[in-house]
């Protein structure tokens, strides 16, 4: 009986994960985002499925590449041919198989052909149980590209990585750098979160934490950072509630320490939403001067100013605005403009796997223009002396190092040194600037530089 219980619970699941994977794989959905959004809409899933979906969800977008490479090797109908849905199940079921080792094979293929009939694709249910069972008794047999013989194939295959994108990073990192990025952007990671110093420390919200049965390991970098687990709701934690913390990546983090502001200053957050910076910098000016959080999309500042409410936190003003258009009245009046610029988001694959699949070169390109064409406006907003935060949470010098370059050449402004501000271990780079990569020092790949307003404007 328990087993016959098990069993049902195990094909809603399934059925579940296939209709989360249908809106990231058809309509382009984030994972995360339509994750959460299934999760909301149907409360009644137990922890344990909601945790068993979720993998089942991000581990087949993560190893889409793979999967997809082990079908075509023993499928006559090649991937890009099947009917959607179909190609669905398959790599649904090809995840279990692979990286799942405690779920039966005959169990994931029972269950997918259960699938394939529950979506009125009766004849195909032979098909998918023929390809099934092939791949479950033969999954040693399978010819993976040599790295020695072509490595960015193998690369590409072995962790699931457009070919393209290999190829642009092995243009700038070392190949082992490449495979390691490659290689930790797989990884599940723990949730890293802030606490907000206006309510309480570091060490009160761990001890509150802990007395909620999470697991709590302090910050790898900084104090005021904490790394959790085993919790079921964020929403559902006391302490969120009452504002005590936000969920932000130590690297990200960074961005606020390292502007360093001081009580009572103006600063403008140009790409703000959700919050994750403009909070930071209002916390650590604890709730004085005024911090004018913007970004050009209005529904994403609802969540913004939910964070705000949330935090208790006074000295934000939300604006939805674009920053690419002039705002003649802000001009030479922000001691600290923060330009978290859009950017491709190679640094947080690990956090949103489908961003490798979603992304293409002439995106990239575009975002490099959208970045230059932020920073040429916005730069008119800092006073002479003051400081702007140029960061990105993606590992692509053109984005990064080159915009820098583009920026202090045509613009007033001076790299500062942050070696002295940064904790240990980290390095910046010759000139002054800061590129993590992901997972090399328990962060996201992020990049950071803080640059200068020339006292005079020599270029006025
Ligand atoms: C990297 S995200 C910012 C993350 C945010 N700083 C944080 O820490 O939570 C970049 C933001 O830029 C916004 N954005 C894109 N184009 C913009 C524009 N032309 N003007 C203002 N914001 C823009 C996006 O909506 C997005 O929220």
């Amino acid at each position: 009986m328990a087993n016959q219980n098990q069993l049902k619970t195990q094909v809603n699941t399934r059925n579940i994960a296939l209709t989360i994977l249908q809106s990231i794989f058809q309509d382009q959905a984030y994972t995360h985002v339509a994750i959460d959004h299934y999760f909301k809409m149907h409360k009644g899933l137990s922890k344990q499925d909601r945790a068993f979906i979720t993998r089942l969800v991000e581990g087949t977008v993560e190893h889409c590449i793979t999967l997809d490479y082990i079908i075509n090797q023993f499928s006559k109908t090649k991937t890009p041919k099947m009917k959607k849905i179909i190609l669905y199940i398959l790599r649904l079921a090809v995840y279990q198989i692979k990286y799942m080792d405690k779920v039966p094979i005959s169990a994931i293929c029972n269950e997918a052909v259960k699938l394939t009939k529950k979506r009125k694709f009766h004849p195909l249910s032979g098909f998918v149980n023929g390809v099934l069972r092939t791949i479950g008794r033969k999954l040693d047999e399978v010819v993976y590209p040599k790295e020695v013989h072509d490595p960015i194939q193998y690369l590409s295959i072995m962790y699931s990585f457009p070919e393209w994108l290999i190829r642009l990073w092995l243009k700038h990192y070392p190949y082992d750098t490449v495979k390691e990025m490659c290689e930790n952007s797989n990884k599940t990671v723990d949730t890293t979160i802030r606490c907000n110093t206006t309510r309480t420390t570091a060490y009160a919200l761990k001890k509150e934490l802990e007395a909620e049965n999470i697991t709590v390991e302090q910050g790898y970098l900084l104090d005021d950072a904490l790394h959790i687990k085993d919790y079921d709701h964020l929403r559902a934690v006391q302490a969120f509630k009452e504002g005590k913390f936000s969920v932000q990546d130590e690297s990200s983090m960074l961005v606020g320490h390292l502007a360093s502001p001081k009580n009572g200053q103006r600063i403008m957050d140009v790409c703000a939403a959700p919050g994750g910076k403009s909070t930071h910098v209002a916390e650590l000016m604890g709730n004085t001067g005024q911090v004018l959080a913007r970004d050009i999309y209005p529904k994403k500042l609802e969540l913004l100013e939910e964070n705000v409410k949330r935090l208790h936190l006074k000295n934000v003003e939300i604006q939805a605005y674009n920053a690419l258009e002039i705002d003649k009245d802000m001009v030479g009046q922000a001691d600290i403009v923060l330009v978290d610029a859009p950017c491709s988001g190679l640094g947080i694959i690990r956090k949103k796997p489908d961003i490798r699949y979603n992304i293409h070169e002439e995106g990239i390109k575009e975002l490099v223009c959208l970045q230059k064409d932020i920073l040429k406006v916005v730069q008119q907003y800092v006073k002479p002396e003051g400081i702007l935060m140029y960061s990105t949470c993606t590992v692509n010098p053109e984005e990064n190092q080159n915009n820098v370059t583009w920026f202090t050449r045509n613009y007033p402004f001076d790299l500062v040194p942050i070696q002295d501000e940064l904790p240990e271990p980290l390095e910046e780079d010759e000139r002054g600037m800061i590129q993590l990569l992901p997972g090399f020092h328990h962060t996201d790949g992020f990049f950071i530089a803080k640059l200068k307003k020339r006292a005079v404007d020599l270029y006025e």
